[in-house]
């Protein structure tokens, strides 16, 4: 389902120090730094596996699930999600794949959500059909009938993350990127969001990459872990192979980025 073979991507950014000399000296002369966010990144996910994508801040998380939802293009390597190359058939690819940016909204923000999924049927040409039968599952399963109408602007955090969720699925994508679902979200919400999760990947089989700093989403979900540190795949594993390290999944964690110096 998911082939992604010695994917590399540079950053080239501007380097200065702060200060007013350094700005005028930088519109003379500018520095660069390159850095490399992803630096021969392979791995491959098979059909309705649920996967753990970890690292540290700055690790290449998010740059990876740009390189398969199709909105960065990497300098080399090879990646195919359903046979497609994301950045080559954007058009196609996205009917595939759903994605939740727990840090950005999908959700026009001024308008009632139910226009914002009227929105998305136009953009992903879901039937008519499909698109009732989903919103009536997932408006039941995720407790949306109280907010639809309501603009996203006006809704908390964990009623806008279960709006973006549906949003995210409303055109029945076989695979799901979420990064960072249930960031600031408090315990109840937490749970409900990892409670559907599960169902949706039990029920659907929908591939699921789950992109996370929170251990807890990755022991509820997660059954194998991908470790990428500085750009590169560390460990490739089952919850249980890292579990070896320690009963407690935080400490075993920050002991792995100890160790593979990240
Ligand atoms: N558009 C960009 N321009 C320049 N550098 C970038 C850009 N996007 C990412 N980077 C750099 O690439 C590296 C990897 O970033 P990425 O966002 O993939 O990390 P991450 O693992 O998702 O981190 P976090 O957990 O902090 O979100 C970082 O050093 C980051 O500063």
């Amino acid at each position: 389902m998911i082939e992604v073979k010695d994917l590399k991507k540079t950053f080239r950014v501007a380097r200065r120090e702060g200060g007013f000399g350094e700005a005028v000296k930088a519109l003379f002369h500018r520095e660069y730094e390159e850095i490399h966010a992803l630096d021969g990144v392979s791995f491959s996910i098979a059909d309705g596996e649920m996967v753990g994508y970890i690292g540290p801040n700055g690790a290449g998380k998010s740059s990876t699930i740009k390189v398969l939802s199709g909105i960065l293009t990497p300098d080399s390597g090879k990646c195919t999600v359903a046979g497609r190359t994301p950045w080559r058939e954007r058009r196609a690819h996205v009917k595939d794949i759903g994605v939740v940016f727990g840090q950005r909204s999908q959700l026009w923000w001024d308008v009632p959500v139910i226009d914002s999924f009227e929105l998305l049927k136009e953009i992903y040409s879901i039937p008519a059909q499909t698109y009732r039968k989903n919103l009536d599952e997932l408006t039941e399963t995720l407790d949306l009938s109280k907010i639809v109408c309501t603009p996203a602007r006006q809704l908390s955090l964990g009623q806008r993350m279960r709006c973006e969720i549906a949003a995210s699925l409303l055109h029945d994508p076989k695979v799901l990127f979420l990064d960072e679902p249930t960031i600031g979200l408090d315990a109840v919400s937490k749970l409900a969001v990892r409670d559907f999760i599960k169902l949706r990947n039990r029920d659907f089989g929908t591939t699921v990459i789950l992109t996370t700093h929170d251990m807890q989403d990755i022991e509820a979900l997660a059954s194998r872990i991908i470790l990428i540190g500085k750009g590169r795949i560390l460990l490739d594993g089952t919850l249980a192979d890292i579990r070896r390290g320690g009963e407690h999944i935080d400490e075993t964690v920050a002991e792995l980025y100890k160790k593979f110096d990240v």
